[in-house]
């Protein structure tokens, strides 16, 4: 999985067309979303994280713990993001990973939101600029 974290005065997107035949169902609610002094994690997975998912996740969840307590953000947007990696993994196993994590970031504490996958969405976000306000990190599953 490769991640792009963006320490972020505001994330807002709005859903656009379909980009997968099949994208997940929405409500009407969640075309547009919006947080404000937010954690952006952009969010590639990737066929290696697909022969062990759950301990990808739980890497993942680590990692942007690790990040967000530096930047001191308690809000996390977690944004599927096709464009990371050239080794995508199939969106059925994507989606499911990043529904986890955001399920996990919750358990965590965190506010979480998750932009709609398999979209294309037009977004906006306003980089805070600092020293620690653009990171990377790549997860690999160890098996
Ligand atoms: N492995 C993945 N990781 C993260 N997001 C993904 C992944 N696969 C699909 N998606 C989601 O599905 C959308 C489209 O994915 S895509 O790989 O770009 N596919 C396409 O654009 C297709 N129209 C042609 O392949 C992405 O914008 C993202 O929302």
């Amino acid at each position: 999985m490769r991640m792009l974290l963006i320490h972020s005065d505001y994330l807002e997107y709005e859903v656009k067309d379909r980009a997968l035949k099949n994208p997940e169902p929405i409500s009407e609610e969640q075309k547009k979303g919006r947080l404000d002094e937010v954690l952006a994690v952009f969010m590639s997975v990737e066929k290696a994280d697909e022969t062990n998912p759950d301990e990808v996740v739980e890497k993942a969840v680590i990692e942007i713990k690790d990040v967000a307590s530096q930047v001191k953000a308690d809000r996390i947007f977690v944004y599927p993001f096709a464009h990371l990696s050239s080794e995508l993994a199939k969106p059925d196993v994507a989606l499911k990973v990043l529904q986890r994590i955001e399920e996990r970031l919750r358990q965590e504490g965190f506010e979480v939101k998750r932009a709609p996958f398999g979209y294309y969405k037009a977004f906006r976000l306003s980089c805070k600029g600092h020293p620690l306000a653009e990171l990377s990190r790549t997860i690999v599953p160890s098996g």
